[in-house]
C-alpha cells in the first residue's frame, strides 16, 4: 500500500490565501486493478487560475486542483510503460492512481538535458497561452508593438520572446527590479517597474510614444484602464487574465473603457489556452524547438518539498517568482 499526502483546501480564501486555509492528509491508496496506474509527483505547478477556480470550482475539503510533472512507478496499462513521465491534471498530490484519461506523456523528442518541469511552464500551459494568444488573439505582425505586463512571470516572459521572434517591439512591465533586468537580458526593448514609475502613463508613452498595436493582459484593473488609452487605431486587446483583481475580496470598480474602444476601434477578446488543447502537440511542438535553439529562454522558481505547496503558490501570488513557480517533490 501507497500512502500518498494530499494538500485541502481547509478554508476558502478571503483575499490573499493563508497557511491556514489549507490542510495537509494522508491517503492509503488501494492496489491498481487492470488499466490502472500509480504516478509519484515530481514537479506540481503553482499557478494563478488556482486563486479564482477554488472559489468557482471547489468545496472546502476538496485536494487543491492542479497540474504536475509525474513518473509512472507502477503500471497494469499497457498504454503506460514505468519509468514514463507525463503531465498530469491530478491535484496537489504526492502519489495518485489513473486510469490513463488525461494523462499526456511528455514528447519522445524530450532531451535528457532539458529540465521535466518545463513541461508545466514554457513548454506547457502557460507557454501555449502565450503561444495561442499572441498567434491567435492578437494576432500579432512583424513590426508592430506589444506590450504585456507580468511580463517576467511564466506567461508573460514567453510573450516577449514570441513577439520579438515575430519582429514586434517590445514592452514589458513587472514589479521589481531584478525582474526589469531579466526582461532586457531576455530581449525586451523596453522594460519598467510598474510599482516605482511615478506614472504609470508616462512609463507607457516613453516606452513607446507612437503606442501600441497588441497588448497581452495579465493582469487587469487600473493597469488595463491605462493601457488602453495608448493602445494605436485597430489595435488588439488578448484579455489573458486580472491577477490584479483575484486576491481582492471586493473588486475594483475600473474607470469605463468602452471610449477608447469605439474611437480607436479597438478588438477586445477574453481567451483560455484549453480552447486550443487540439493544438497542443503543434505548440509545444514550436515552444521545444525554439528553446532547445536558444530562441527563448526560461527561469524558473523552484521551491523545494511538497510540504511547502502552499508558501509557493502565496509567494507566486505576491510576486515573489522570477519564471514559472514550481515545487519539486
Ligand atoms: N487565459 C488563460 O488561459 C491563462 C491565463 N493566465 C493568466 O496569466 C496571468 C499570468 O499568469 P502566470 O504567468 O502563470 O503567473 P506569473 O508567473 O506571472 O506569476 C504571477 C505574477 O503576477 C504579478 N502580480 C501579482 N499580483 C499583481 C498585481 N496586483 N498587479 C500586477 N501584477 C501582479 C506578479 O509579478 P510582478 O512582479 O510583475 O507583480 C506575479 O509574479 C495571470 O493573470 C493568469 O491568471 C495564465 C495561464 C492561462
Ligand atoms: C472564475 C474567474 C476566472 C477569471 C480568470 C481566471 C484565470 C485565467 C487563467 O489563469 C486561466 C487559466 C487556464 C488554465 C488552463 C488549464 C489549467 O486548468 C490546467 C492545465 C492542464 C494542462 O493542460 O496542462
Amino acid at each position: 500500500m501507497v500512502t500518498a499526502k494530499v494538500w485541502v483546501l481547509k478554508k476558502h480564501f478571503q483575499g490573499f490565501p493563508k497557511p491556514s486555509d489549507f490542510d495537509l492528509k494522508k491517503i492509503e491508496l488501494p492496489s491498481l486493478q487492470h488499466g490502472e496506474l500509480l504516478l509519484e509527483s515530481v514537479f506540481l505547478s503553482v499557478d494563478p487560475y488556482m486563486r479564482p477556480y477554488s472559489q468557482r470550482d471547489m468545496k472546502e475539503g476538496d485536494v487543491m486542483i492542479g497540474t504536475q510533472v509525474a513518473r509512472i512507478v507502477e503500471s497494469k496499462n499497457p498504454a503506460f510503460a514505468v519509468g514514463a513521465f507525463v503531465v498530469a491534471n491530478s491535484g496537489w498530490r504526492s502519489h495518485f492512481i489513473s486510469d490513463g484519461k488525461g494523462l499526456h506523456l511528455l514528447p519522445s523528442s524530450w532531451p535528457e538535458s532539458l529540465p521535466k518541469s518545463l513541461a508545466l511552464g514554457t513548454v506547457g500551459m502557460p507557454g501555449l497561452t502565450a503561444y495561442f494568444g499572441l498567434f491567435e488573439v492578437c494576432k500579432m505582425k512583424p513590426g508592430e508593438t506589444v506590450l504585456v505586463n507580468a511580463a517576467a512571470g511564466a506567461v508573460g516572459s514567453v510573450v516577449g520572446q514570441l513577439a520579438k521572434i515575430g519582429g514586434c517591439k517590445v514592452v514589458g512591465c513587472a514589479g521589481s527590479d531584478d525582474k526589469v533586468a531579466y526582461l532586457k537580458k531576455i530581449g525586451f526593448d523596453e522594460a519598467f517597474n510598474y510599482k516605482t514609475v511615478t506614472s504609470l502613463d508616462e512609463a507607457l508613452s516613453k516606452a513607446s510614444p507612437d503606442g501600441y498595436d497588441c497588448f497581452f493582459d495579465n493582469v487587469g484593473g487600473e493597469f488595463s484602464s491605462i493601457a488602453i488609452n495608448h493602445m494605436k487605431k485597430h489595435g488588439r486587446i488578448a484579455v489573458c487574465g486580472a491577477i490584479s483583481q483575484y486576491n481582492d475580496s471586493v473588486p475594483q470598480k475600473g474607470p469605463y473603457v468602452q471610449i477608447p474602444m469605439i474611437f480607436k476601434e479597438l478588438r477586445m477578446e477574453g481567451f483560455i489556452v484549453s480552447s486550443w488543447n487540439n493544438r497542443r502537440e503543434e505548440g509545444q511542438k514550436a515552444l521545444l524547438k525554439w528553446v532547445l535553439e536558444g530562441k527563448v529562454k526560461f527561469h524558473e522558481q523552484v521551491t523545494e518539498g511538497f510540504e511547502n505547496m502552499p508558501a509557493a503558490f502565496i509567494g507566486m501570488l505576491r510576486g515573489e517568482n522570477l519564471g514559472k513557480a514550481v515545487v519539486k517533490v
